[in-house]
């Protein structure tokens, strides 16, 4: 049997919406066998993140040898890296295994408000992660922060696009998610061709853990052999059903639905 294998490097949410949680459920959902490096570890549920513990770069650096050592990926995404010396430490292992498929959430803030990533890392980010990435995946106000622009149109929007594959990038998916327009537009970038997804708005709450589980579709698909602009189109699919369909569990910001594209798309049930 032909497996497909995707890893992601990022944060712990107890709560099970966003972060490693999310990623391992998309990666399962897809039909693809998920393995992960913890970079911290949150308290985090509906209301917001309560504490925030790194993981030493040894212990980030282990699991991640133990990973290129054995078992290989078709694919990696990266989420919450949280400091300079993270972004430096994975970085390097990325490219000493050449691990095909890099997908580059730039997570820094959670809805709620909590820093996932200290500032002084976003220069790092830039120059040493960003250009190892078949895609990096910014929310609009991530955007503004890599590129240094403010992003109000879609010429802005453009701009910042070329910007970031300048920067090194093969591709960049820039999530209209937190705008307040009736539909939302993701607009991905291949460095030749502009390519405007766009679904209408869902008056939901229930939006945690939207950009891990976007980002981690793609990175599935990409594992599954599918090409970039494929790989996107599909993982717009998978997050507009699963939030579409949400649990509506927890008393704040509650997590996609996971098991709704599968119910939806391909008719099995949970
Ligand atoms: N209310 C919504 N309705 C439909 N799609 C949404 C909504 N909010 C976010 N999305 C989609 O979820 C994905 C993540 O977007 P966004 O919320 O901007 O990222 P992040 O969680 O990183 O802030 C994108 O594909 C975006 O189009
Ligand atoms: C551990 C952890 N990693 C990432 C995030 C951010 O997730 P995101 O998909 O951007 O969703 P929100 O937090 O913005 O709802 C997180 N919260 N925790």
């Amino acid at each position: 049997m032909n497996v497909s294998k995707a890893l992601t490097i990022a944060g712990s949410d107890s709560g099970g919406g966003a972060g490693i949680q999310a990623d391992l459920k998309t990666f399962q959902e897809l039909g693809v066998y998920g393995m992960s490096a913890l970079t911290a570890v949150t308290a985090q549920n509906t209301l917001g993140v309560q504490g925030v513990y790194p993981v030493s770069i040894e212990g980030i650096n282990d699991q991640i040898d133990a990973i290129g050592q054995d078992l290989g990926t078709n694919a990696v995404k990266t989420g919450m890296l949280h400091s300079s010396e993270v972004i430096e430490a994975v970085s390097e292992k990325i490219m000493e295994y050449q691990f095909p498929n890099l997908v580059v959430d730039p997570v820094m803030v959670a809805k709620g408000g909590a820093k996932l990533l200290q500032d002084e890392a976003v220069e790092t980010l830039v120059n040493r992660l960003i250009p190892l990435a078949a895609v990096v995946t910014p929310n609009l106000p991530e955007a503004e922060i890599i590129t240094n622009r403010k992003i109000q149109s879609l010429d802005d929007k453009k701009e910042a696009a070329r910007q970031i594959i300048e920067s090194g990038a093969v591709s960049v998916v820039m999530k209209g998610g937190h705008e307040e327009t009736a539909e939302v537009t993701d607009l991905f970038y291949d460095g030749e061709t502009f390519l405007e997804l766009t679904s209408p708005r869902i008056n939901t709450r229930h939006t945690h853990g939207t950009g891990c589980t976007f980002s981690s579709a793609i990175a599935a698909e990409l594992a599954r052999g599918n090409d970039l602009d494929k790989a996107v189109i599909q993982a717009k699919s998978f997050i507009r059903a699963a939030i579409e369909h949400p649990l509506e569990i927890g008393a704040g910001h509650g997590p996609t639905n996971h098991w709704a594209y599968k119910q939806q798309i391909r008719g099995v049930q949970p």
